[in-house]
């Protein structure tokens, strides 16, 4: 036997009506006995209320409304009953909504509603829906009876929130359906007293009149059919990840709804728990998918916790002092006079120390709640005893339910990690010792961040997202894009990351969409949708969206955007770049941003900062993570001025290239700094070697640095790169002359940077055969660590060190490597 219960919106209009008799037809057909309850249709019941306030207060436009009422179920009538006998369920809804006229005359007479009234008038809902669908189901040739639960549920006579008499509604409920042949259409939510005075069942109402015809009947199950495709891992309004929940347990279903999981109502499921009746959630509009099955066991789970649901707002008041410590009686007292003034606790936390209990309560009586509670203290606050009673708001509070964690290691600790890696700070804790919900209060503004980090994390088969906002779509910042486009498949396949680029921006127009643009159109939607680049506004926005798992990649070489990275960092975002003007700065800088981004947990990468692609900061830092220490560093660092001194002077001096050519074809290769003067005056590999120096662990600034400059000055005064290659031009002896000085010793040009004893040198030199550095081709970089531990033959990483394909996929691994971090 099977009690099916559908809900308002089930019924609230005549295509779900439809539904709902399919639904009652295919049981029907499968031979099935069932029994069928239902709501009011969506809406009515907060009509009725309405309608019966107006009437108190005298207002006669409750006519209008009752009569809208009316017209909702005469409707269905038309719709879905022949003609033929259409007037006689119309003669019969009428006479209800006579009945509830009078009541209304009433009630508008001596302007009184009692709660006896009100839930006589609320009760109307259901006795029109139900009168209207079991009239719908008997045109269609269904043996069928409207059965009103009022009959049969027998309850006190606390009105609005009756207590239902067990013994007498089972004996009754028995014996009706074992007299009655007809398929029984139930009205949810009423009952009446002894005396016959209709009363409603509280919240779930609906639900909670198919749980106890079902203990009643000892169903094989309830079928709770509603507007949603069963429970979910959390609320898909918040959480877009979200997913279907197949089984859940009782106990489960209990914690989440407590913490604000709407789709049904566990304690008006209660008898049916308690007779171990397996309850289905179903979608009406959605017939053929599985739901949710509650029951006292749920199978074997692919995740170790179930579902993460919040209370958006709450309010936690904290009571603090010396004089609670040892104190027998500080709680009941505390606890007692919350419970005189039905104030409902959400959670309470004490430390072990005793020093101090908080607890979360509904925001809207927080003043209230202080109020009582200065009043009760006075005794204790006046000694000292009990410091003042405080309240924080715009506070909420996260539930992370699952009987996997009961007996599990870890779990706790996954949660906080997460929490700490996103930059949500936890005001409050709290783990029954059920262990199948972890409490967490935080900060409102953290919310939706924080339901988001927190599903990805525990639900692992779904790809981690990671957020990407990309300033600079120029060379390097394109490449990037094109390669994560390509890679985007295998990096959510076979590494379950998600990368999604959430903002983008040049200097003329940026974009921000927290949905993520796709990849293969952004510059189109840039161009269209961009709106005019202010860097702050950027940053703003990005704080705005909060989104969890956040990168910031700045792919410009502008010396502004660097004031940005330490409030990113800050806020717990990542930063990764190839722009080498913040750590190139003054020492005290650099230094600020490495600690802060410790401090905060997140990740600043830049190993694009040296030789591009190539592994040259990673390995420095290992070298000094594992304790080795630095001698000497050697190196070539520019691509751009290896790919000059390799490509210049080969071939007739007639006929072969300027040097103001092989610059040019450095630039169009994609190896020069935006401003090639940066490399040809060593300021680029100036800043190089100042990073290497200071990952190596000297706090070295930039005067610190000698730099044997190359150009004419000439060239460095020209107002414009165009201009500057003009100069180049006028110069090119200077370098035929450098080159050939070379050559007649049988030497090459090399533009070397050392470190040593403190000191970074930058020049020009000639180099032999003998010299490791005279085989470098095209734009290599070659970098020499001379260690403690590799002092007899240094440590050497080479190869290409510019280029936008080494480059940004330099970029694309440190990104991808906070991926990795976040999980
Ligand atoms: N090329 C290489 O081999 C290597 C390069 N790098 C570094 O990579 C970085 C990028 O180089 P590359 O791609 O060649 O440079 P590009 O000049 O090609 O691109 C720079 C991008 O940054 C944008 N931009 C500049 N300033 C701002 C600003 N204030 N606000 C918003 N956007 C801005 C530009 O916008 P717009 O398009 O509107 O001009 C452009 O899109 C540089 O820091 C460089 O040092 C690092 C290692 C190797
Ligand atoms: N312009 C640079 C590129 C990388 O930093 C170079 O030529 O090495
Ligand atoms: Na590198």
């Amino acid at each position: 036997m099977f009690v099916l219960k559908f809900g308002g919106t089930s019924v609230g209009s005549i295509e779900s009506i439809k539904q709902v008799i399919q639904i009652i037809e295919t049981h029907r057909e499968q031979g099935d006995t069932i029994a069928v309850v239902l709501s009011a249709m969506s809406g009515v019941t907060n009509q009725l209320i309405e309608i019966g306030r107006m009437a108190t207060g005298g207002n006669q436009d409750y006519s209008e409304l009752v009569r809208r009422i009316e017209d909702r179920h005469f409707n269905v009538v038309k719709a879905l009953i022949p003609i033929k006998e259409q007037s006689k369920v119309f003669a019969s809804i009428r006479g209800v909504i006579n009945e509830l006229e009078d009541l209304l005359r009433g009630v508008s007479l001596i302007r009184e509603l009692t709660p006896r009234t009100m839930d006589l008038v609320m009760g109307f809902g259901e006795r029109l829906s139900t009168a209207v669908v079991t009239e719908c189901l008997r045109s269609r040739g269904l043996s069928v009876a409207f059965c009103d639960a009022r009959k049969i549920i027998k309850t006190d006579d606390q009105f609005s929130h009756a207590e239902v008499d067990y013994t007498l509604t089972n004996e009754l409920v028995q014996a009706h359906f074992a007299k009655e042949t007809a398929l029984q259409i139930v009205t949810g939510f009423i009952g009446s007293t002894e005396k016959g005075e209709t009363t409603t069942l509280g919240r779930g109402g609906s639900d909670y009149t198919a749980s106890i015809l079902g203990a009643a009947l000892n169903a094989d199950r309830i079928d709770i059919w509603t507007d949603v495709d069963g429970m979910m891992t959390a609320d898909p309004r918040k959480v877009p990840n979200a997913f279907n929940i197949p089984t859940i347990t009782y106990a489960e279903a209990m914690e989440l709804s407590h913490f604000g999981a709407k789709v049904i109502y566990p304690p008006s499921l209660q008898p049916a728990f308690a007779r171990n009746i397996p309850i289905r959630v179903l979608n009406t509009f959605n017939p053929t998918h599985d739901g949710t099955v509650v029951s006292r066991t749920a199978e074997r789970r692919q995740y170790t916790i179930t579902g993460i649901s919040s209370i958006d707002d709450i309010a936690l008041v904290n009571v603090q002092g010396s004089g609670m410590i040892g104190v027998a009686g500080v709680s009941a007292k505390l606890f007692g006079v919350l419970a005189r003034h039905r104030i409902s606790v959400i959670l309470i936390s004490q430390a072990s120390s005793e020093h101090s209990i908080c607890f979360a309560i509904d925001p809207r009586g927080a003043e209230n709640v202080k109020a009582i509670l200065d009043m009760e203290f006075a005794t204790e606050i006046a000694h000292g005893h009990i410091d003042n009673i405080s309240i924080e708001r715009d506070l909420s509070v996260i539930a992370t339910v699952g009987e996997g964690m009961r007996k599990s290691s870890g779990i706790a600790g996954k949660l906080f990690s997460v929490l700490g890696k996103n930059g949500v700070n936890i005001v409050a804790v709290a783990q029954g010792s059920s262990e199948i919900n972890i409490s967490v209060v935080i900060n409102k503004n953290n919310l939706s961040k924080a339901l988001n980090a927190i599903h990805n994390v525990f639900f692992q088969s779904e790809a981690r997202v990671l957020n990407l906002y990309l300033v600079g779509t120029g060379l390097i910042g394109k490449t990037l894009l094109k390669q994560i486009c390509s890679q985007y498949e295998f990096l959510r396949s076979e590494k379950l990351l998600k990368v999604c680029v959430v903002g983008l921006a040049n200097t003329k127009k940026m974009l921000l969409d927290p949905k993520g643009v796709a990849l293969d159109a952004w510059h189109e939607r840039l161009l269209t949708e961009g709106v005019t680049t202010s860097l702050p506004a950027f940053v703003e926005k990005m704080q705005d969206y909060n989104l969890p798992n956040s990168v910031f990649i700045d792919c410009t070489s502008d010396k502004d955007i660097v004031q940005f990275y330490e409030s990113l960092l800050d806020a717990n975002i990542s930063v990764v770049t190839p722009n080498k003007v913040a750590n190139s700065g003054p020492y005290s800088e650099y230094r600020r941003l490495q600690r802060t981004a410790l401090n905060r947990g997140v990740k600043f990468l830049y190993e694009t900062n040296v030789g591009a692609g190539l592994p040259i900061i990673n390995t420095l830092q290992g070298l000094i993570t594992a304790g080795d220490q630095f001698i000497k560093i050697e190196a070539i660092l520019s691509g751009t001025l290896s790919y000059i001194f390799n490509s210049f002077g080969s071939g007739d001096p007639a006929s072969r290239p300027t040097f103001a050519d092989v610059v040019r074809e450095a630039k169009e290769k994609g190896y020069t700094e935006p401003d090639p003067r940066d490399d040809l005056s060593g300021q680029d590999v100036a800043r190089k070697i100042l990073i290497l120096a200071r990952e190596a662990g000297f706090p070295l600034e930039p005067s610190d640095v000698t730099v044997k400059n190359l150009l004419p000055q000439s060239c460095l005064d020209a107002p414009s790169v165009p201009a500057f290659f003009d100069e180049l031009e006028r110069n090119n002896d200077y370098f035929e002359n450098l080159l050939q000085e070379a050559e007649a010793e049988g030497k090459k040009l090399r533009f070397v940077a050392s470190f040593e004893d403190n000191k970074a040198i930058i020049e020009l030199r000639s180099v032999g055969p003998e010299h490791p550095f005279y085989q470098l081709t095209g734009a290599d970089n070659i970098v020499s660590f001379t260690t403690e531990r590799y002092k007899d033959r240094p440590l050497v990483v080479k190869g290409p060190g510019a280029g936008a394909e080494v480059t940004a996929s330099g970029v694309f691994a440190d990104v991808v490597s906070i991926g990795s971090y976040l999980a």
